[in-house]
Order: C-alpha cells, then structure tokens, then sequence
C-alpha cells in the first residue's frame, strides 16, 4: 500500500506525500488530491473494529493512509486523543436510535459536539494538530528569522470557518483569514468567528456568495509568487485531512446502527460541497457494506441534477435557503467522486487517463458553464449514490413534525441542514417501503445556529422556547463579545489579497 497521494488532473504517474499533500491543500494544476489507492477493509477487521471506541476507530482508519514513516502511530494517537478530547460527548459522534419510533430505524447521528456545534469539527480540531505537529517539527531547532509559517485562508458559508478558527486560533506559526459571504449567514455563526480575539485569526466579510469566496481561495492558491510567499495552507474540504478524518463517523455510525446484525443500511447526507458524504464514499469503498449513500440537497440543487440528467451545470444564482451553508452552486469534491466515475467507466482503470478526462470536463465547465457525461458514468453513479432536493417548505415541516411526533427523545429539535436530510430519508423510506433498512441521517449541525429557520417552525407549540430549549449557555454569550472582521467591498481576489497582506502585517506574528 503506497499512502500517497495524486491529483484528479493530472495525467502522469506523480504523487505526493502525504504531509505535501496536507500543507499544500490543492494540486498546482488545480487539481484536488486523492489517495492513489484505497485501502480494504475486510470483514474480519471490521468485525474487530466494531468493538473499538471513535478515537482507536479513527486510529486503525488514518494508519491505512499515512504512512508510519511520516507520522508514528504514537504521534498520531496522540493527535487524535488531543482533538477529540474537546468535545461534549465521549462518543464524539454519538447515535440518536430510532428518533421517530422502533418500526422505522430512522437514526439521527449528531456530529454537533464539537466546540462549534457543527460537524466541521470533527476533521477540523484533527487539521489544526496536524498542521501544528508538521510546523513544530519543520521548524525543531531553526531560529525565529528561518521559521515556516503557513497562511491558512478559507472560504465558508457558515461552518467551516468557525471550526476552523477553533482548530487553529493561538497555535504558533499559523495565521487563519476566513472570508465569507456579507449578510449569506446566520448571525450567531458570524458572532462565532468575530468574536476570537487571537491575534492569529482575521474574518474577511465579503460582498458576494459563498461561491464567490470559494473562487477566491482557489485563486490564490493558483498564485504561484503569493503562495510562494505565503505559505498558503488550506481548511477547506479541498484539503484531503478533511475527508480522512470524516471516514471515521461513517464505520462508526455502521456499527452501532447494526449491532453486529446484516442489516442493509443508508445514509442519507444533507451535502453542499460534498465533502461530508465523499467520506462515507471512501468508508463504502474501502468495504464498509453500506447500501446506498444519499445526496440531499436544498435547492440549490446541483447535484441532485446531475444524478438526474448527467449534466453538471453551474445555475445562474444561488439561492437564498432555511439551509444556507449549503446555498453552493459549484461542489468542490464532486471533482474527487467524477475522477473514479471517469477511471471505471471511461479510462478502463487507467489513473493518467481519468485525469486527463477531468481535465477536460474542468476546462469546459470553466469556458462553458457546463459538461455532460455519458450515461454510463451516470448509471455507475447510482450504484453509490441516490439524491433527493428538498425545499424550504419541507424543510420547515420537517423541523415541525419531527419535535410534534419524535418518541426518542420526544420533542427532537432539528437544524434546518439536519431537516433537509430527515425529510430525504423519508421520501427514501417511503420509495423503498422495506422495514429491513436502517437509515442514518446525518445531523450536521446544533439547532441554536439557525434561530430564524427553527423558530418559524417551532415558535407556534406551545412551551417551546428557543432560549430555554436550544441555546446552550457557551451561544448565548457571543452577542455580548466585541467582534473583529474586515470589510471587502466586492469578490474580487485581489482586494483579498491586499486585506490578508495588510492583516499579516499588523498581525506581527
Ligand atoms: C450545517 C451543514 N450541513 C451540511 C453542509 C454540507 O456539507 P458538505 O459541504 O460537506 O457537502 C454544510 C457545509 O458544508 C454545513 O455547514
Ligand atoms: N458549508 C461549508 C462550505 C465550505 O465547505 P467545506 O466543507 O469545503 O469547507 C461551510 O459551512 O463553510
């Protein structure tokens, strides 16, 4: 087993480490990273990794792609107890069962117990260690003029960015600038980020979309002279720790869902970028026997389209959603899950080949707006995949009709993200009309991020209260914190550049 690492646009036999692969976040052809080869799991090792706890879980997975030579398996035991030792849980990612009733095996798996009640946290809290473990090594020894320093800068439509700051606020040699779109998310998400005081740490609120934000941070880690300059790290789900350090609420989800029985199982992801259900991908591929992966969509529904008609297309405008960390029109790691649709069905397994094919479509959804696959691609797709898009009406029901009649525990309150995910597990019960099944539905983030959405839904039922019932104490603090963030008057990448060059400046780190 190799442990390292290729680009989904490269069309030669070069790959990296895995240590390159997480400092330098994207390809330089603007590639994403993929592991070369996916490692198997048999069903003996999955029958011992049934019994092991989320963190010996996260262990056994992260081993089978890194390379002991690059991390020891202490050192990254360590990391991992380190990173999860802040959450609320000792499951980390703990299993609501049978949230509306025994007959239908509709489990809520919460990866809000994190520090900033998203599931963001959970690879985050692991990429600010590692990012840590890799400098304070690089720079054992070297005095402070010769010191690496990396310049992490991120594009967030709510979460991300927070968990971000989270993972990397006060460590040394890091500096974070998160961007994200002016008035496009929740309020007590921009108190989350605004109000760190660490000096390493800059907000940039930028007028425009998420998409906006995203294109930036690409832009500037195709700027080859800035970079060099830099150091420019990423945290977005472009960067692989990311996606490797999700795989483990998948297995571990799996087994407390079946309890050692056959059982089929589904796990339906509310998805925006696709990073979050490209995890349970791999998890799939690697021999974990889940029986479909659900795409669930807002309506901002690129995905959900393409799974419907093989054409990837960018919309003209994003909608504005109940769900908005998923209001994306462009899915970064698509990229990842299209080079192994392009490797199987159109490049008879061939790794240079499938690059050279992504390369196309990337070229042409840039010049175009637009690709299409043949259906082919399309049909292997489905093998994998379902998808389902839910609207803000249902989103709102969904929320309403879960606290009036859930039994485990009574009165669940869910986030709007969560409810587009719940609602697209029941239309895929209600399509597959099989009591065999056991549905996990990904609960992605806490409901006190999303007063607004679940306040128009609950604010009728009489004694709910969102202060009582759903703000934790740690929330309800932030409005009274001083807030630190930077204007930028339009998306363009070189107003941002001059924002992070000016902060780094004043920064003095
Ligand atoms: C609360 C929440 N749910 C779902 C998603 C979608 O996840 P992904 O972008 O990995 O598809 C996001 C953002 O990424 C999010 O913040
Ligand atoms: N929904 C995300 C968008 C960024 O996605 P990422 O998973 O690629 O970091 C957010 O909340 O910021």
């Amino acid at each position: 087993m190799s442990k390292t690492y290729r680009s989904t646009r490269s069309s030669s036999k070069d790959t990296k480490s895995f240590e390159e692969t997480i400092i330098q976040g994207l390809a330089s052809d603007g590639g994403l990273f993929i592991p070369s080869e996916i490692p198997q799991v048999s069903e003996e090792t999955l029958k011992q990794w049934s019994q092991l706890s989320f963190q010996q879980l996260a262990l056994e997975i992260m081993k089978l792609y890194i390379s002991s030579k690059e991390i020891p398996e202490a050192d990254l035991k360590v990391l991992i107890e380190r990173s999860y030792s802040t959450f609320r849980s000792q499951d980390v990612t703990p299993l609501a069962k049978d949230v509306t009733g025994k007959d239908e095996h509709l489990h809520v798996l919460e990866l809000f117990h994190g520090p900033t009640y998203a599931f963001k946290d959970v690879a985050l809290q692991f990429v600010g260690n590692l990012f840590e473990f890799f400098l304070q090594r690089a720079n054992k020894d070297l005095p402070e003029e010769q010191r690496k320093r990396i310049t992490v800068v991120g594009a967030t439509s709510g979460d991300t960015g927070s968990a971000a700051i989270y993972g990397m606020r006060g460590k040394k040699d890091v500096s974070v600038f998160i961007l994200y779109p002016t008035g496009r998310i929740s309020p007590i998400q921009e108190e989350q980020m605004t109000t760190v005081p660490d000096k390493n740490v800059q907000t940039l609120s930028v007028k425009g979309t998420f998409d906006n934000c995203q294109d930036i941070v690409k832009a500037i880690f195709g700027d080859v002279e800035f970079n060099k300059k830099h150091n420019v790290g990423a945290v977005n789900s472009i960067n692989w720790a990311r996606i490797l350090a999700q795989m483990t609420y998948y297995f571990y989800a799996y087994f407390q869902a079946t309890n050692g029985s056959q059982s089929k199982v589904k796990f339906v992801v509310p998805s925006g970028n696709f990073g979050d259900i490209l995890a349970g991908y791999y998890a799939k591929k690697m021999g974990l026997p889940v029986e479909r992966l659900v795409i669930a969509t807002n309506e901002n529904d690129i995905l959900d389209r393409f799974l419907k008609t093989g054409v990837y297309e960018r919309s003209d405008d994003v909608a504005a959603t109940l769900s908005p960390a998923m209001d994306i029109l462009i899915s970064s790691n698509f990229e990842r899950l299209l080079w192994y649709l392009a490797r199987d069905v159109l490049a008879s397994n061939d790794d240079q080949k499938a690059g050279e094919i992504l390369n196309q479509w990337f070229t042409q959804l840039k010049t175009e707006g637009k690709f299409e696959v043949d259906p082919a691609v399309v049909k292997h797709a489905l093998i994998d995949f379902d998808s389902e898009r839910v609207s803000n009406a249902e989103t709102t029901s969904t929320i309403k009709e879960t606290y009036a009649n859930s039994q485990n525990p009574q009165h669940y309150i869910l986030d709007p993200h969560t409810a587009v995910g719940v609602c697209a597990t029941k239309r895929q019960m209600a399509k597959d009309n099989d009591k065999s099944i056991q549905y996990i539905s990904l609960s992605t983030a806490h409901p006190a991020k999303f007063a607004e959405a679940v306040n128009e839904a609950l604010s009728t039922f009489e004694g709910y209260s969102f202060e009582k019932d759903v703000l934790p104490d740690e929330l309800k603090v932030l409005s009274t914190l001083e807030k630190k963030l930077k204007f930028v008057e339009k998306p363009d990448v070189e107003l941002v550049k001059s924002a992070i060059e000016e902060e780094l400046t004043k920064m003095g780190l």
